[in-house]
């Protein structure tokens, strides 16, 4: 097994599917767009789950499953957001030998499996705030160009839905929610995001508004949405009968109620790796990675006696024991027949937080060597201290982590007021933030015009790179002063708020 030999600055992508498979997180299938999530990554995905679950829960929300598939009757009743997404549903038409009567469709989302059932168990004002959740995967038969964890044809999600009597209440959700989004890039995946508001042209077409979190990859200067928290305003109510009475009176109209829905999913997971991974291999945030620490002994050669060795191996062992007994995900590599430094290399390419080397000298000091796998950097660590230092440590790296990345997205998000600056600064790897008129054409106009190179020259069309025009990536919540009389970087018309855009996955 030898190690990452794709340079991450020169290619990106070939760098990128290296580690996620030399660092055991992932291997391909033989499906394409789909992938095996291997324990280490799947490992992350249970402490989001894990993280998001306690959320949801204290907020009253229960998990559910529904079936993963939906009759083409009931998939097509939502016609303006199924029709624009119909090429991507994935159809059961033959079970053995024999077709089926109606094609059946997997779940590309679970809204119009979910609501009928609403409507059903709905009825009175008292079973509202009615929220439900579920951990599940749907089915998405994307033609662009498949990336792992970005972009797959089955990935896993959590879908929320909610049910709510008012439209502030419903709007409540989708905050609270949005919140605990943003909490999950930086307390567990050191990944810093934008939150904000999608704009007409962006949001879910069956909802009323989307909220989001926008990240950024510093390697290739683009955005990515991180997670999406929807206010469907009453548009499903009306479309699926979701009412109750009126708490007023029997006599009084019934109410359509007000729902919100949300989703995040395993591209969290590409997100992470392409911010923090580097040539070596993986680098994992402590909170979320599989081992936290991993156990190597050191400094032993054919000359050392066996009491030596065996007092070496009781060590780490115990050391295993109580460091597992304190909480902290440990593992150790006892293996024979490969060299310290070989084993270094492969715990650094698997990303673990800290290496731990446990040699005859250091237990004659009574320490171990700390080994950071963010910075290199080295610390002795006396014994009886460790089970107080070492979360120290992981802590320290998953603020570093996140600072680092934090400050690289600081340093690419520019305000710029003057359109022939746009596309320069798209060209520098940034993202921008400009003054924009909320006009969905000039949304499409600014696509169009931004896939230029500084010499006004087009891009050449690459069908498997992602578009080089600028999306808008949301309208921030955390808004520039804007001064009247200003224009929209595009148009002549009056801006209404500032926008950030960028050349997104
Ligand atoms: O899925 C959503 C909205 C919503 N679904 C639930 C979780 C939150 C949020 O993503 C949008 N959407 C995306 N993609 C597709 C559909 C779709 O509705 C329906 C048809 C197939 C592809
Ligand atoms: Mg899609």
């Amino acid at each position: 097994l030898i190690g990452v030999t794709v340079d991450k600055e020169k290619d990106f992508s070939g760098w990128y599917q290296q580690i996620l498979t030399k660092g055991e997180m992932l291997d391909y299938y033989d499906v394409s767009g789909c992938y095996i999530m291997r324990p280490a990554s799947y490992a992350v995905w249970e402490q989001i789950q894990k993280f998001f679950d306690e959320k949801i829960k204290s907020d009253g929300v229960a998990n559910a499953y529904f079936p993963m598939f939906v009759s083409s009757k009931v998939l097509e009743k939502e016609k303006d957001h199924v029709e624009g997404f119909a090429p991507e549903v994935a159809w059961v038409t033959r079970a053995g030998s024999s077709d089926l009567e109606e094609p059946i469709a997997i779940r590309p989302t679970s809204e119009t499996v979910m609501y009928p059932y609403y409507a059903k168990w709905i009825r009175s004002h008292r079973d509202l705030p009615f929220k439900m959740n579920q951990w599940n995967s749907v089915v998405r038969w994307e033609f662009k160009h498949p990336q792992p964890f970005l972009r797959t044809r089955e990935f896993l999600w959590q879908e929320g839905h909610t049910v709510h009597l008012t439209h502030e209440d419903a709007e409540g959700q989708v905050l609270r929610i949005l919140d605990w989004y943003e909490e999950i890039y930086r307390e567990l995946l050191a990944v810093p995001v934008v939150k904000g508001v999608k704009t007409e042209n962006e949001k879910f077409a069956g909802g009323k508004f989307t909220t989001t979190v926008e990240g950024y990859i510093p390697t290739t200067g683009r955005g990515i949405q991180g997670a999406t928290s929807h206010h469907l305003g009453q548009n499903f109510s009306k479309m699926f009968n979701i009412t109750v009475e009126n708490p007023e009176g029997s006599d009084k109209p019934k109410i359509y109620t007000h729902q919100t829905s949300w989703g995040l999913s395993t591209r969290v997971i590409g997100v992470m790796v392409m911010i923090h991974s580097d040539n070596k291999g993986l680098v994992i945030p402590p909170r979320v990675s599989q081992y936290q620490t991993v156990i190597i002994p050191v400094g032993l050669t054919s000359k050392t006696t066996k009491e030596v060795v065996d007092n070496v191996y009781s060590s780490c062992k115990d050391l295993e024991s109580r460091l597992k007994a304190s909480g902290i995900r440990v593992t150790s590599d006892y293996r024979d027949n490969y060299s310290p430094g070989w084993k270094f290399s492969n715990w650094e390419l698997k990303g673990v937080p800290v290496r731990l080397e446990v040699g005859p000298k250091d237990l004659a000091n009574k320490s171990v060597l700390a080994v950071r796998r963010d910075t290199g950097a080295k610390v002795a660590i006396k014994l009886d201290e460790l089970d107080t230092e070492l979360p120290k440590l992981l802590d320290a790296i998953h603020e570093n982590l996140y600072q680092t990345a934090k400050e690289k997205f600081d340093e690419h998000r520019v305000l710029v007021h003057e359109w022939s600056d746009f596309v320069h600064q798209l060209n520098k790897k940034n993202v921008v933030v400009a003054p924009w008129c909320g006009v969905p054409e000039c949304e499409d106009e600014i696509k169009d015009k931004s896939a230029k190179q500084d010499n006004g020259e087009d891009f050449e069309v690459d069908e498997k790179a992602p578009s080089m025009g600028a999306k808008s990536l949301c309208i921030p919540y955390s808004q520039p002063e804007l001064k009247a009389g200003t224009k929209c970087i595009r148009c002549e018309k009056a801006a209404i708020n500032y926008t950030m855009f960028g050349r997104s996955y």
